[in-house]
C-alpha cells in the first residue's frame, strides 16, 4: 500500500500545497483551462520544475533515482506519446484482461500506432499505464475523447485498480459529474490557489 503525499510542492506558477492522497483513494482536480493542472501533474512526475517535497508510500523523491520515481508514479497525459511502430512493443506483459475490460481485443496489439483512433490511443494509454502498476496514478483528463459507456469502463477500471493495490489517484476532469461519481475528494485551482471545490 502507498498513497501520495505532497509537502509544501509547489508546481509551476502555483502557490504551495499540502495533499494527502490515501491508497486507494482518488482526489479530483480541476480548473481554467491554462490554470495550471497539467503542469502540476508533470512537476509531481518530476517531468517540470517544482518546490517542496512529494513522498509515495513514506518515501520522498529526493531520497530516490528519478527513474525509481517515475516508474512508481505514474502519468497518463492528455496526449500520449508512442515511439514504436507496433501497439504490443509498448506492453511489457500482454495484457488481454486489461484490454478486455477496456473494450479493447487482443488483436489491437499487433496494430500500427499510426492507425489506431484517439479514444483507441487513450485507451491502450492506460492499460500501458497500468500493465507497469504505479503507485500512484496522476491522470490528465483520461476519458476526454470516449463515449458514455467506454467513459463509465475506463471509470470503473481505474477505481478498482486504485483499490486493489492500494494505488493514490489524482484525475484532473472538466466533468462535473464525473467529478462526483469518481471522488469524495475534489479540489480547484482558483488563480494560482488549490482548494477545495466550491460546491462539490
Ligand atoms: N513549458 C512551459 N513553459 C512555460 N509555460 C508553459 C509551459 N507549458 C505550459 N505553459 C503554460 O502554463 C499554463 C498552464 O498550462 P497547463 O497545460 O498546465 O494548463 P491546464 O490547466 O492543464 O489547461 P487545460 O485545461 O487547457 O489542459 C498555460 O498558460 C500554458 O501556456
Amino acid at each position: 500500500m502507498s498513497g501520495l503525499e505532497l509537502k509544501q510542492f509547489e508546481g509551476p506558477g502555483l502557490a504551495p500545497i499540502d495533499l494527502s492522497i490515501e491508497p486507494g483513494e482518488c482526489v479530483t482536480l480541476t480548473g481554467l483551462s491554462g490554470s495550471g493542472k497539467t503542469r502540476l501533474l508533470r512537476a509531481i512526475a518530476d517531468l517540470d520544475p517544482h518546490q517542496g517535497d512529494a513522498l509515495v508510500a513514506g518515501h520522498s523523491m529526493f531520497a530516490m533515482p528519478a527513474t525509481d520515481w517515475r516508474r512508481q508514479v505514474g502519468l497518463l497525459p492528455a496526449e500520449s506519446h508512442w515511439w514504436r511502430d507496433q501497439v504490443s512493443e509498448h506492453f511489457i506483459t500482454t495484457p488481454i484482461q486489461l484490454l478486455a475490460e477496456l473494450g479493447l481485443d487482443a488483436d489491437c496489439l499487433g496494430w500500427q500506432v499510426s492507425r489506431i483512433s484517439s479514444g483507441e490511443r487513450q485507451r491502450l494509454a492506460l492499460a500501458r499505464l497500468l500493465d507497469r502498476k504505479p503507485a500512484v496514478l496522476l491522470l490528465d483528463e483520461p476519458t476526454a475523447n470516449l463515449d458514455p459507456d467506454n467513459t463509465a469502463h475506463v471509470e470503473q477500471l481505474i477505481l478498482r485498480y486504485a483499490k486493489e493495490h492500494g494505488a493514490a489517484i489524482l484525475w484532473v476532469s472538466h466533468d462535473p459529474l464525473q467529478r462526483k461519481r469518481i471522488s469524495q475528494h475534489r479540489l480547484q485551482i482558483v488563480g494560482n490557489r488549490i482548494a477545495a471545490e466550491a460546491n462539490a
